[in-house]
């Protein structure tokens, strides 16, 4: 967890403002986890715009970023007000970019109004869920209701899936609670899509099928706070013509909806040529 936290927080660069360098982690891939990169742009934003939380990102993953490279963080405001401020971040290694990302921050608010339930089906809470061995990653937990291996070609069910979460820590930081919610949010919504079709499952990720997420939206719903479990759901809502889309929502333990997101992902079969030559630890 405390490398994770050291991942996500991007450090300003001594000389240009506006700017930071971040590291990855990129377990056993050569590519890096684009929802670490959504975090790391949260917090970047943020470091950038003092002062003000980030309700909304919306990064596009235009080319995969090598886990061994550091990755440059540009903040650039397109409108700073009283309220609300908006910018981009244009995410490089070296002098190619790997992701942009829009961003929406703004000031606090207190509620005029207020409903804050997930939608759609209540599921089974995280003592009756499952232990998702194939998502390890230190200070988390991660347990899939009614899922025994998600990565399985053979593992058949609904277009949704409802992941439990657990962090060891909780950080103090706002900026990176945002950072740690965004995180999950690249993790299950290909397996969520591949679900329901038998043969076809996330263990052939990379190596007889092409799948990447390509863009991922967050929107945070203030105050973002938890302690304890998480629940993330996700539901496919359309898959063909070689992509996903997948919407999913964030809520507390107590069933308090604290943010909402999308996903939309690549899924090909690999046409034979150069992209096969790539090792499939840095194929997408
Ligand atoms: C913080 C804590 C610690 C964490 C510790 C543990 C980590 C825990 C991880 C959990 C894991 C969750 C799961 C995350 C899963 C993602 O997050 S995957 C990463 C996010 N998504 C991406 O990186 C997608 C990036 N997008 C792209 O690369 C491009 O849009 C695409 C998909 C290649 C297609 O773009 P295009 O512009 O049509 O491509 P094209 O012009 O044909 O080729 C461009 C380049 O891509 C290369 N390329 C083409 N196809 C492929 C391919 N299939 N494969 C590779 N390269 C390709 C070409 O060779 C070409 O290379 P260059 O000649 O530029 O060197």
């Amino acid at each position: 967890m405390v490398r994770m936290l050291e991942i996500f927080d991007v450090r300003p660069d001594p000389v240009v403002p506006a700017r930071y360098r971040g590291d990855s982690d990129g377990g056993s891939r050569r590519v890096v986890d684009g929802s670490q990169i959504l975090g790391q742009s949260i917090v970047a934003a943020t470091k950038a715009l003092p002062g003000r939380t980030v309700r909304n990102a919306h990064a596009l993953f235009v080319s995969a970023a090598d886990p061994d490279v550091p990755l440059d963080f540009t903040v650039t405001p397109i409108k700073a007000g009283r309220s609300f401020a908006s910018a981009t971040v244009t995410v490089r290694q070296e002098s190619k970019v790997r992701t942009s990302c829009t961003v929406l921050l703004d000031t606090p608010q207190p509620d005029l109004v207020r409903r804050d339930e997930p939608a759609g089906p209540p599921a089974p809470g995280p003592d009756e869920a499952l232990p998702a061995d194939s998502l390890p990653l230190p200070g988390r937990e991660v347990r899939i209701a009614g899922c025994t291996d998600i990565n399985d070609p053979d593992e058949i069910g609904p277009p949704m899936v409802d992941a439990w979460l657990r962090y060891d820590e909780v950080p103090a930081r706002d900026d990176l609670h945002r950072a740690v919610l965004a995180h999950f949010t690249g993790h299950l919504g290909i397996s969520t899509a591949l679900r329901p079709h038998p043969g076809l499952g996330t263990a052939q990720a990379h190596h007889t099928l092409s799948t990447a997420p390509m863009g991922i939206a967050v929107t945070f719903h203030d105050p973002v706070k938890w302690d304890g479990w998480l629940r993330y759901h996700h539901e496919a809502t359309f898959v063909g013509a070689g992509s996903a889309h997948i919407r999913g929502q964030i809520s507390t333990g107590s069933g308090r909806l604290i943010a909402s997101f999308t996903q939309d992902a690549m899924i090909r079969a690999f046409e034979s040529g150069p992209v096969t030559d790539i090792a499939s630890a840095a194929r997408l």
